[in-house]
């Protein structure tokens, strides 16, 4: 499980308890505080389109502005009892509508909310409310859900007014946006499924005091987590092979202590490759050397240092330690049987991969090697500049011996 799927499961069952029991536990023992308590979704949803906008994430600003109308929706429209026709529609259109629209916003392209690129983005958020404001002044369609709509949709107990029908059509593109985070993992999808996951949980304790206050506010603390973990994972992680990149090399460098080894790799005759099959196959090879150096042992911890060149840290070990680790993962690479395509069908997972290449795939089978220098700290080479040049001059070494190869500094 990634650190971004953790964060998301983490965020997700903390909506749980707050929908279950902060509503009842503020009521009961700070009923001073509700009312100041209502200012706290805005709040927190407005941090959030702030921050959101500072990291020019536009669709989750656009879910925080979605999470506002349907918190602004509630307190201005829904705070009157369901059972009136116009407030039991309204409770509907919110109930299905909400999280359409957080879908739809989630298949969206990335665009910056305040600007003129997004008008696709503000044309739907305003169609969509402006069709819910329009429906719901419909007399027809009010009598039609309280009278053949509501009996028939299996309200769940007399505690919860939201109708079976309306959860399971919430719950349906709950699951649609899972899928859609699971195949593209981006901020966008995740922040749609804590505004869904959010909307279905006020949903169903409508009746309960404060609800939708304390949850919402915590929806507006969830995405601002999420634009925070976007923002690391834009500064920290190199966009290409979404391994660490320079800058989280960087931190770790300062704070490993004052034991560690470095290893310097580079991808033997990249340019030949380059030049030869095209830069795409290139970024595919990048892409691939780099999830291989992931798998290697010892606690090697692997950055993109920059072009075609990586770097592992070995904290605490030795140079002999990390060797054999180096070597293991250096014939893992020379023994992978890279695929040049001609068409650019490349499958993301590796299962698939094998699978195309078993059955031939069409293409050309290259054989990708590459170089390693390896060199630790020491008295003479303390800091980190020292210790990285060091590793780079045996590198070269490397390179001058035939390639392929692991070099000690
Ligand atoms: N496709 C692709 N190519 C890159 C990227 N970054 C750097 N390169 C290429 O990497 C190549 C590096 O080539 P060189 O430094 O000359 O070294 P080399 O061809 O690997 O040869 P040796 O290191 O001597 O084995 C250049 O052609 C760069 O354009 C990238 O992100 N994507």
């Amino acid at each position: 499980m990634s650190s971004s799927d953790r964060i998301l499961l983490i965020l997700l069952l903390l909506l749980i308890p707050t929908a279950l029991w902060a509503p009842g536990y503020l009521v009961m023992h700070y009923p001073e505080l509700t009312d100041p308590l209502l200012y706290l979704p805005w709040l927190t949803l407005g941090a959030t389109l702030l921050l959101s906008q500072i990291y020019h994430q536009g669709r989750l600003g656009f879910m925080v502005i979605l999470t506002m109308l349907i918190y602004g929706l509630i307190q201005s429209q829904l705070q009157a009892p369901l059972h009136l026709e116009g407030k039991r529609l309204l409770f509907w259109l919110m109930g299905l509508m909400g999280p359409l629209l957080a879908l739809l916003l989630a298949l969206l392209p990335e665009r910056v909310p305040f600007s003129r690129q997004s008008l696709g983005h503000w044309l739907l958020l305003a169609a969509g409310s402006g069709l819910l404001l329009a429906l719901s002044q419909v007399p027809v369609l009010a009598q039609w859900t309280t009278g053949f709509l509501t009996p028939r949709a299996f309200l769940l107990t007399e505690h919860s007014p939201a109708p079976l029908l309306m959860l399971a059509w919430q719950t349906l593109i709950a699951v649609g946006l899972w899928a859609l985070y699971l195949r593209k993992r981006e901020s966008a999808s995740m922040a749609a499924l804590l505004v869904v996951v959010g909307l279905i949980l006020v949903c169903l304790g409508f009746a309960r005091p404060m609800i939708s206050a304390t949850l919402l506010a915590v929806v507006g603390v969830a995405l601002f987590v999420v634009v925070l973990q976007q923002g690391h994972q834009m500064a920290f992680l190199d966009e290409l092979t979404g391994i660490p990149g320079r800058r989280a090399l960087n931190m770790a460098l300062k704070r490993v202590g004052r034991r560690y080894s470095l290893a310097m790799m580079d991808i033997d005759h990249f340019k030949k490759f380059n030049d030869t099959y095209g830069h795409d196959v290139g970024d595919e090879v990048l892409k691939l050397v780099a999830s291989r150096l992931t798998r290697v042992k010892g606690g090697g911890q692997v950055f993109r240092y920059g072009g075609e060149e990586f770097t592992v840290l070995f904290p605490g070990k030795a140079p002999k330690a990390c060797a054999a680790h180096l070597e293991a993962i250096r014939e893992d690479i020379a023994d992978y049987p890279f695929v040049v395509r001609k068409s650019k069908s490349r499958p993301d997972d590796e299962k698939a991969g094998r699978q195309q290449r078993g059955q031939g795939g069409g293409g050309k089978t290259v054989q990708i090697t590459i170089s390693m220098g390896l060199a630790e700290r020491t008295g003479e080479q303390p800091d980190a500049e020292a210790v990285i040049k060091a590793a780079d001059q045996a590198l070269y070494k490397a390179k001058k011996a035939g390639r392929n190869c692991l070099k000690l500094a």
